[in-house]
């Protein structure tokens, strides 16, 4: 295939983009008027702030919290969760600070191999795109493996700040905690046999993949989408994010998510949904675009060993509660979920019987 052909393939820069300040965008950013953006609606039933520090000293009102938050939205806001304030400051401003050096700096770290239109899971750019018409997300991204660490691809860990890898590694391992803390509590919550064998899925073999995302002002946030509709494709993911912009799906309404100053957004991913039979719902959420500023956020997520075999718990099936998720491999339902992103469909769908 000659050279010049696919270019569609290599996806712009949407923070150059946004910094020409033209007013028209491309119409590979414009989607289609029924996944347009709304305000978020104000929900009667808030999306609850858990204390994590009052949950592991076994307050019962917090845990009733946690798990009515588990149930109704699958997400919710911590707090007390231990992670020093200055720790997510370093994480945010070396994040920042990637996404304000010069392109060709950033670019050393491209997702495309070589350069060209191929693109893999780690380093920084867009997502990967199947097809000329697929519309395209307001944003820019880095997606890095961080654990296990001989896993890790230290050529496309940016050298600047000098800091960065160790900032990263310190980051991730305090989300790791706080994770596997909510996820022996899920399991009471679906009531699993073993209390531990949801944590027990971040075993050394599980990968954790951090996605740093940048979401540029946009002169017409109407029309296009920071990050479209999904749902992750983890056991659990923490999210560290500067501004709103942030909506989660309930009931076939879209409900902003609140920004706590020093809180951590904490969501379900599919493998819970899949492990539980569909007690948990892993929720679906989005990011929409704004006029005044950018976002920036830090997606952590806890994934399963690739290895394994993810299907519902053996004691949450019956006569009564029928299978509702065939069994998949992990690593081939993590490749699933990036092809189902860039059709915009779910890849639990291709699970679920
Ligand atoms: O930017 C955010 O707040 C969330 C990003 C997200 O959903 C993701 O990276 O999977
Ligand atoms: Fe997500």
């Amino acid at each position: 295939m000659a050279d010049d052909e696919q270019q569609w393939k290599i996806p712009p820069n949407v923070q150059e983009l946004a910094a020409a300040g033209r007013d028209e965008l491309p119409s590979r950013y414009v989607v289609p008027h029924h996944d347009r953006p709304t305000s978020g609606v104000a929900s009667d039933d808030p999306i609850p702030v858990v204390d994590i520090s009052r949950l592991s000293s076994g307050a019962a009102d917090e845990a009733a919290k946690l798990r009515s938050a588990l149930q109704n939205w699958g997400l919710f806001l911590a707090v007390g969760h231990g992670i020093e304030p200055a720790l997510l400051g370093e994480m945010m401003a070396v994040t920042t600070n990637f996404f304000n050096l010069p392109l060709e700096e950033k670019q050393k770290y491209t997702n495309l191999v070589g350069g060209k239109k191929e693109h893999q899971l780690q380093g920084y750019g867009g997502d990967m795109i199947l097809s000329e018409s697929q519309v395209l997300d307001w944003s820019d991204r880095f997606y890095l493996i961080v654990e296990p660490e001989p896993r890790r691809l230290y050529d496309l860990w940016p050298t600047q700040p000098p800091s960065f890898g160790d900032i990263l590694h310190r980051y991730s391992t305090r989300c790791r905690e706080l994770a596997e803390g909510v996820l022996r509590e899920v399991a009471k919550v679906v009531g699993l046999r073993e209390e531990g064998c949801l944590v027990d899925m971040l075993d050394e073999n599980a990968v954790t993949y951090v996605r740093l995302n940048l979401y540029p002002r946009c002169p017409r946030p109407e029309e296009v989408l920071g990050f479209r509709p999904h749902s992750d494709a983890s056991v659990l993911t923490v999210v560290l994010n500067n501004a709103a912009g942030l909506q989660v799906l309930r009931d076939g309404e879209w409900y902003d998510v609140p920004v706590v100053p020093g809180a951590l957004v904490v969501n379900l991913g599919d493998t819970v949904e899949v492990v539980s039979n569909g007690l948990l719902k892993s929720p679906v959420h989005k990011v929409v675009a704004n006029s005044e500023s950018k976002r920036v956020s830090v997606a952590a997520f806890y994934t399963a060993d690739p290895e394994r075999e993810v299907e519902p718990a053996p004691e949450l099936v019956s006569e009564e509660k029928p299978r509702r998720y065939g069994k998949m491999k992990n690593s081939d339902y993590i490749r699933k979920l990036h092809e189902s992103l860039a059709r915009r469909e779910r890849a639990i769908d291709r699970v679920k019987i």
